[in-house]
């Protein structure tokens, strides 16, 4: 990834604040008690997963146990693949060792190990104790390892189980993919990476003239570069947030985030081809990880175990399913579309896979597709043809609650029915539909391969629990009406009606029902033994062989019902036209106007192909003509080159343009390229433009001026250890072999190449920027990523960085200070007041440096 220079980038993304990383999002972790102190109990939510059939009793109790246990950390080396490599090795080198040689109590520790599930090593988990680390150095070292690289972008802590989705994707670079629930993040960053591929190798190689096959394993056919383009999107506000805090760390171009709703997503236009059609965009691969109960975080989520009800899973359904259906309908023919949760629970999961399919109008149109020859060393478990939805019911809002297991849709229909009879006053969900029990085929062809979806328990290999389903779209399918539960909810009363009169095999409720007290105190106070009650007390309802098959025919129509061909939902006037989910939608929502976008908007403005700042920032690197001037972005209203320029690829700006006036929620796109650099006196370079970390590695390889090669690696500490260090207009600059380059070169910014060499110990290609100022040079990179390097390439844990500027603000505000104080009655002035904060005056003071802010001393002598 175009990651500036490993070292340097923004201020990344530290978690916090983060929600379930990855994992669901559904009930998020709001605890006050501390994790260690909760009790891992929930009498109801046992109950269904113990009998609901998932796995053999035994297995259900190794399961179970892991589920209590708390989560092994997990972590996976990121960027491009050869960078990963490169700190993954040092991480194996230095740290493992170490560990592995300890012992604890007389025990030896158990060091981090590779998630074999994952090729290559990248993936790695640690179940050592806080405890031990905190007692052990090695552990320490690693430690401090580790958040040094996650805040420098080469390490993403992320849940192992969250990782498996993109996997299934099969994203080659150069293809369109739509992340539809993407915050906080994690898997948007897998995609991006694989979208991404190995660009930055092959562009060096088209712009140094080499030959190259720009098709081999993807689509590099603009120079070298990814054609691809990730488009990530979250319809909460905050997350959003959360979610272009983490992707901007990225640095990658072919990016763009939204915030709409992904069951109504709007059909995104592109520029016509006849001057007439409108056209719009189909992906190439989707990921729908959408909102679930999230009962498979239980290892991390206190509220699993204090407010699981199956309410949880019912009520997501419908949203499931409109999202999938919606993401079906937006998935190129021949794409490929994964669904995933982190919940175990077959309503949100296999249900969810069977009614999409069913509302697509069938395996002819999508098919789930068998995965099980990939990631080979995954253990899975198929998924579930059959399966029991569980209810709760109760005669008043906070009354008693009686559980209620059911196998079909009838039986739940006859069971509601008749107590609608005897009993009208009790309530029973409102969200279950003939879609959230196993799909009944009309014919063996017909029956839908359920057992393909993936299954991965917690126990299984120490993780989470996790549902995924992989979904090939084999023809195009027409745009249907997925039932809202509310207004089926009626259907389903007269239908289930006519059912008891006529019925008279309808089992009784006590046949039907769990009468179990679980009521919502009990289930987080001294709950009764529930499990005890469903196992003495379930009859689960199941119709007679003979009802079930004359019921076949009628029940496996879909519920949907195929209303007219696709449409976009959102039309070139910001109207909304009919939707795959009208009925679900809110009009609201769906006709998004234009003027919508004026509030909080973000401004995506190109600059012209021959714009004068540009082509003067573009003189002052040599960069070749093939390099792309119209790609160019800046974020206000006026489009004017104020403060920032931003770079995006072609296909970015191709979606942008087009439909940045028609109501899309755009809020983040681009890659910071340039930032004005304010000096006092704009005379001394023509260029007053600072190159970013952030884009600096898309730029650097067709630049021919204004590049300094660092050979050695004593020069690079130097560099990293000392902001401002001294450079002398002549004589020795004591900063090696590029002092002697800096001296010769005009006031301004450049790039530092240090090329790959294991001999010293160089593990990686970088750029960095650095500003030649009159009398000093600096690399800019900030502090915590000057650590992060020392660190890294130097395996200094402990060393100050000097700072030359800071060090002689200090000492003439101490000198100040001193000069106030002699000069005032010295018993009653307390001089160090406003000065004495030295290091947060140096830090304020870089920082501005840092962002332009502040006028540059132009003598900047340290
Ligand atoms: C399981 S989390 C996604 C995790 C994310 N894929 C990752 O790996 O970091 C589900 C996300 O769906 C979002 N969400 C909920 N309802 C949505 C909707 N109707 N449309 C789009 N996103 C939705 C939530 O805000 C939440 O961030």
């Amino acid at each position: 990834m175009a990651r500036g220079g490993r070292g340097g980038g923004r201020k990344p993304f530290r978690g916090k604040g983060r929600g379930r990383g990855g994992g669901g999002g559904g009930g998020r972790d709001t605890r006050s008690e501390p994790w260690s102190t909760i009790e891992r109990k929930n009498e109801l939510f046992e109950s269904y997963y113990r009998m609901g059939g998932f796995l053999e009793e035994a297995e259900f109790e190794e399961m179970w146990t892991t589920l209590q246990a708390d989560l092994p950390n997990s972590f996976r080396f990121t960027g491009t693949k050869s960078d990963a490599l490169a700190v993954r090795e040092i991480f194996k080198t230095r740290y493992i060792p170490a560990i592995a040689e300890k012992k604890f109590e007389g025990k030896p520790v158990p060091p981090p190990e590779a998630v074999q599930a994952f090729p290559d090593e990248l993936v790695w988990h640690m179940k050592t104790h806080k405890k031990v680390i905190r007692r052990h150095a090695p552990f320490a070292d690693f430690q401090k390892f580790l958040v040094a690289e996650a805040a420098s972008g080469n390490i993403s802590r992320q849940e192992v189980v969250s990782m498996i989705p993109p996997h299934f994707l099969d994203v080659k670079p150069g293809m369109v993919v739509l992340d539809m629930c993407a915050a906080p993040g994690s898997k948007s960053a897998q995609l991006a990476e694989m979208i991404h591929g190995d660009e930055e190798e092959r562009v060096t190689r088209v712009a140094n003239g080499e030959s190259v096959d720009l098709s081999a394993e993807g689509d590099y056919s603009d120079d070298g570069r990814s054609t691809g383009l990730l488009i990530a999107n979250d319809t909460d506000y905050k997350r959003a947030g959360m979610l272009v805090h983490q992707v901007k760390r990225l640095n990658f171009p072919n990016l763009i985030v939204t915030q709409h709703d992904a069951s109504i997503f709007p059909s995104i236009e592109l520029p016509s081809t006849d001057g007439r059609k409108k056209q719009y965009l189909k992906y190439d691969r989707i990921l729908a990880d959408v909102p679930c109960s999230g009962d498979g975080t239980a290892r991390k989520n206190p509220n699993v175990w204090q407010k699981w009800t199956p309410k949880d899973g019912l009520g997501l359904h419908n949203l499931q399913l409109r999202i999938l259906f919606r993401g079906l309908q937006m998935l190129k023919k021949g794409g490929r579309l994964v669904y995933s949760t982190c919940s175990m629970n077959p309503v949100e999961n296999e249900a969810v896979v069977a009614a999409a399919i069913e509302a697509c109008g069938g395996t002819s149109k999508v098919q789930l597709v068998d995965c099980s020859d990939h990631l080979p060393n995954l253990k899975r478990k198929p998924g579930l043809n059959v399966w029991k939805v569980l209810d709760t019911s109760s005669v008043s809002a906070a009354g008693e609650k009686t559980a209620h297991m059911f196998t079909n849709w009838e039986a739940y229909q006859k069971a509601k029915a008749k107590y609608e009879v005897e009993e009208p006053a009790r309530q029973f969900s409102t969200k279950i539909t003939s879609g959230c029990f196993p799909p009944i085929p009309k014919s063996p062809e017909e029956r839908i391969p359920l057992e393909r979806c993936i299954r991965v328990y917690p126990h299984q290999q120490d993780t989470g629990g996790f549902f995924i389903a992989i979904i090939e779209k084999l023809d195009d399918i027409k745009i249907a009406q997925i039932q809202n539960p509310e207004n089926a909810a009626k259907a389903q009363r007269s239908q289930a009606k006519a059912t008891t009169t006529t019925d008279s095999s309808i089992p009784t409720p006590d046949e039907n029902v769990i009468e179990a007290d679980a009521t919502k105190e009990d289930a987080d106070n001294d709950v009764p033994d529930v499990a005890g009650a469903l196992k003495r007390k379930l009859e689960e309802v199941e119709e007679p062989a003979s009802l079930k098959k004359a019921k076949a025919d009628a029940d496996a129509a879909p519920e949907s019902t195929e209303v007219q061909t696709e449409e976009p939902i959102l039309a070139a006037n910001g109207s909304a036209t009919n939707g795959s989910n009208t009925q679900a939608a809110t009009p609201k929502d769906a006709r998004l106007k234009p003027e919508n976008q004026s509030q909080n908007k973000e401004y995506f403005e190109y600059l012209a192909a021959d714009d004068e700042t540009v082509a003067s920032i573009m003189d002052f690197f040599g960069i070749s003509s093939r390099f792309p001037r119209d790609r160019f972005m800046v974020k206000n209203k006026e489009g004017l080159s104020l403060n920032k320029i931003y770079y995006t690829s072609a296909f970015a700006k191709t979606i942008i343009t087009q439909n940045k006036d028609r109501g899309m929620k755009f809020i983040h796109c681009g890659v910071v390229m340039f930032v004005a650099h304010k000096i006092k006196d704009k005379d001394y370079t023509h260029a007053p433009w600072r190159l970013q970390n952030e884009g600096i590695r898309i730029l650097e390889p067709w630049a021919s001026k204004r590049i300094v090669k660092c050979d050695k690696k004593e020069t690079l500490h130097q560099l990293v250890m000392e902001m401002f260090p001294k450079l002398p207009k002549e004589g020795p600059t004591g900063l090696g072999e590029v002092g002697d380059q800096l001296q010769k070169m005009d006031i301004g910014c450049c790039f530092v190449r240090v090329e790959k060499d294991d001999e010293q110990g160089i593990p990686f290609r970088m750029v960095l920027p650095l500003w030649r100022h009159p009398g000093s040079a600096n690399l800019m990179v900030d502090k915590d990523d000057r650590k992060a390097m020392l660190l890294r390439l130097f395996n200094e844990k402990d060393t100050q960085i000097i700072n030359h500027v800071a060090d002689k603000a200090k000492a003439e505000a101490d000198q100040k200070a001193k000069d106030e104080e002699d000069a005032a009655d010295a018993a009653d002035v307390k001089a160090d007041g406003d000065v004495s904060d030295g290091e947060q005056a140096d830090e304020a003071m870089i920082a501005k440096e840092e962002e332009g802010d502040v006028d540059i001393d132009m003598d900047g002598d340290a």
